[in-house]
């Protein structure tokens, strides 16, 4: 193994848990990533099918809020107005194949079974499940912290472990999982790059958020002594949570990344590793058979990691709690753009919550030729912006608009619920 610096690219670490998890060869089948699309978007916001996606689901939840205020309370619709022009909830004009109604029989109320209640709007919203499992992908293996945030985003869900970020989201591509739940930054340690970029190159949306307080152990084989260990192994973002803390306990340790935490407290029992440690929960000492040399190892007791979920669909946005809202843009050239986006939002009094600058992976380096001095290369990006707001609210759509006059290219990536949960740095995992 290499040893690395918590700044280094780290994903291709050697270390491989040993535990079935979805991988490379599950990538067998069709690859039904949606590419290039071609549907204009109304309001020209993108052209892309996620867009119009988007904007379906905000016409959907307009139509389902004049819906709400147009309906005639004073005279509601009788029984058989209700089975005459509705089939689970939608107006029909065409053959659906359904036992013809005699009208001139009196309607009686039908004895068994009751009849099927219509779909509601609310039934679409959330989740496709409707009762069965949430199947939810996430990158590790049991143990690891997108696990647990697996299990805060849908409680009760059947998590499944996937080798590397991009195979969880192949998981949902391929239905093979509804959602996937990654991590995009952490408090101490930033961003996780390698999602943003997979966000791009990939179709799904951002359907929420959670954060996760994040408590780190350090962990051994049981009878192993500090002063016994020669290198302290974990996740990158685990090992740069904990930089100064493993410095203070004294350690004489070299630092290696692996895959995610769970997988080096697992890779330690199973090669029966005496001089090294792992940097994981205390779920995942519980899980591989380990000790617990240190708890609370992160170098700040409110250390945070935000997980997004994705799925294949975008949800409807709200206005009834507080929404966030994810985009990602570039532009050609232009002078002053980046504050003209800025200010489309904060004229609408809409917080920015978070801004990341990512490489242009189409179009890295844009030249300037100046006849006199010689030819400047310029660094092209995509922004990312997060904003506190819903996309069923006007002024975030009037803010789109106008950030699309200044821009290249834009796509929302989700317009989600935020999470609202209270603070509680203590004890996470
Ligand atoms: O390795 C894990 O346990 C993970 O879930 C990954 C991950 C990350 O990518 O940031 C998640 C949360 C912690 O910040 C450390 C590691």
């Amino acid at each position: 193994m290499q040893a690395v610096t918590p700044t280094q690219n780290l994903n291709s670490s050697i270390i491989r848990p040993s535990k079935p998890r979805l991988n490379q060869l599950t990538r067998f089948a069709v690859r039904c990533v949606y590419r290039s699309d071609s549907v204009q978007f109304p309001n020209g916001v993108g052209s892309s099918r996620a867009d119009w996606q988007s904007s379906c689901a905000i016409l959907s939840s307009k139509v389902f809020s004049q819906d709400q205020d147009s309906g005639d309370k004073s005279n509601p619709p009788s029984a058989s107005d209700h089975l005459a022009a509705a089939v689970n909830g939608h107006k029909t004009s065409i053959d659906l194949n359904l036992v013809p109604i005699n009208k001139n029989k009196k309607l009686q109320p039908p004895s068994q079974p009751p009849p099927q209640k219509p779909l509601t709007i609310t039934d679409l919203s959330p989740a496709p499940m409707h009762g069965s499992q949430m199947r939810v992908a996430y990158q590790g293996v049991p143990g690891a912290y997108s696990e647990a945030a697996a299990g805060k985003a849908y409680p009760n869900c059947e998590a499944i472990p996937c080798d590397q970020f991009e195979v969880a989201f192949q998981a949902v591509e391929l239905w093979i999982a509804d959602r996937a739940v990654l991590p995009v930054e952490n408090s101490l340690g930033g961003s996780i790059h390698r999602n943003y970029d997979l966000l791009l190159r990939h179709r799904l949306h951002i359907v929420g958020e959670v954060q996760l307080p994040v408590h780190h152990c350090l962990l051994a084989l049981p009878g192993v002594k500090k002063e016994y260990l020669t290198r302290v192994i974990s996740h990158p973002q685990a090992l740069s949570q904990c930089e100064h803390t493993i410095t203070k306990l004294g350690l004489n340790v070299t630092r290696e990344a692996v895959d995610d935490t769970a997988g080096a407290a697992e890779y330690i029992a199973t090669n029966n590793l005496r001089d090294t440690a792992a940097i994981a929960s205390a779920r995942a000492a519980e899980l591989y058979g380990l000790q617990i040399l240190a708890d609370g190892i992160q170098d700040d007791l409110g250390n945070v990691t935000r997980f997004v979920m994705l799925a294949r669909d975008p949800i409807i946005p709200r206005t009834d709690r507080p929404f966030k809202t994810s985009i990602v843009f570039a532009h050609d050239k232009g002078t002053s753009v980046l504050f003209k986006v800025l200010s489309a939002f904060a004229f609408r009094n809409i917080s920015l919550t978070k801004i990341e600058s990512r490489p242009h992976r189409n179009r890295p380096i844009r030249l300037v030729d100046d006849a006199n001095v010689g030819t400047a290369k310029h660094f092209e990006y995509m922004f990312y912006v997060d904003f506190e707001a819903s996309m069923a609210e006007v002024r975030a759509q009037n803010a789109l608009a106008e950030v699309q006059e200044f821009t290249s290219f834009l796509r929302v990536l989700g317009s989600y619920p935020m999470d609202m949960t209270p603070w509680c740095p203590s004890r996470g995992v």
